[in-house]
């Protein structure tokens, strides 16, 4: 697998190596040792899987400490942009996103360590996403931030009308550029 490292400290994008011939490909879509190796230490203890229709905007979601979650995403079926917002304190691109192609055809894995919010609108006619999380589900701690939020400034590609939300996304807060949302391992040395 070929790892690219974002201008984002930590967020890697992933592309396995697939295997073509005349019953289709083959690829390992998870391998815990070359992960280790090239992208994280990371232990993944949850697996998710949701399907969404076009326009679907899933996000943007984060769990706080002590339940905050790294992810590794990948789509197994359609294309969406994946968005990963950087929410650690006294990070140099603290409030800035990369934002991510991935799809069934490019196959493209991203990883988001612990202290980003996460979302992904869906391009295509429909898409299956699947991730792994290194922290269990904490309902009581899951928090969101608004998609269109003005300093986040996130280009999620379709035109806002086509955009669907979830009763508990329109309502998510607007990015705050003083709050501390995930404390930084170099602040407190
Ligand atoms: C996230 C999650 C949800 N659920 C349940 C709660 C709820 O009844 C139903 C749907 O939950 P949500 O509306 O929060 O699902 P969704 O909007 O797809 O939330 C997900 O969005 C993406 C962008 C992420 O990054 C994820 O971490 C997660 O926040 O599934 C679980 O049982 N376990 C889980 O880990």
């Amino acid at each position: 697998m070929e790892v690219e490292y974002t201008e984002i400290e930590g967020l890697v994008i992933i592309r396995p190596e697939i295997y073509r011939d005349e019953r289709g490909y083959f690829f390992e879509s998870f391998s815990q040792r070359e992960f280790e190796e090239k992208v994280s230490k990371t232990q993944f203890v949850q697996d998710n899987e949701s399907r969404s229709s076009y326009g679907v905007l899933r996000g943007l979601h984060f769990q706080k400490n002590p339940f905050a979650q790294a992810k590794l995403i990948r789509v197994i079926s359609g294309k969406v942009l994946d968005v990963a917002v950087d929410l650690r304190h006294n990070s140099p691109t603290f409030g800035k996103h990369v934002s991510v192609e991935l799809s069934e055809e490019n196959k493209q894995q991203v990883f988001i360590p612990r202290g980003f919010a996460h979302g992904f609108i869906v391009l295509s006619d429909h898409a299956v996403c699947q991730y792994k999380c290194d922290n269990y589900y904490a309902p009581d701690y899951a928090e969101g931030l608004m998609w269109d939020d003005k300093q986040l400034n996130i280009n999620w590609l379709l035109p806002d009308e086509d955009i669907i939300l979830s009763e508990k996304d329109k309502n998510n807060p607007n990015f705050d550029l003083n709050s501390v949302y995930f404390e930084s391992k170099k602040s407190k040395n």
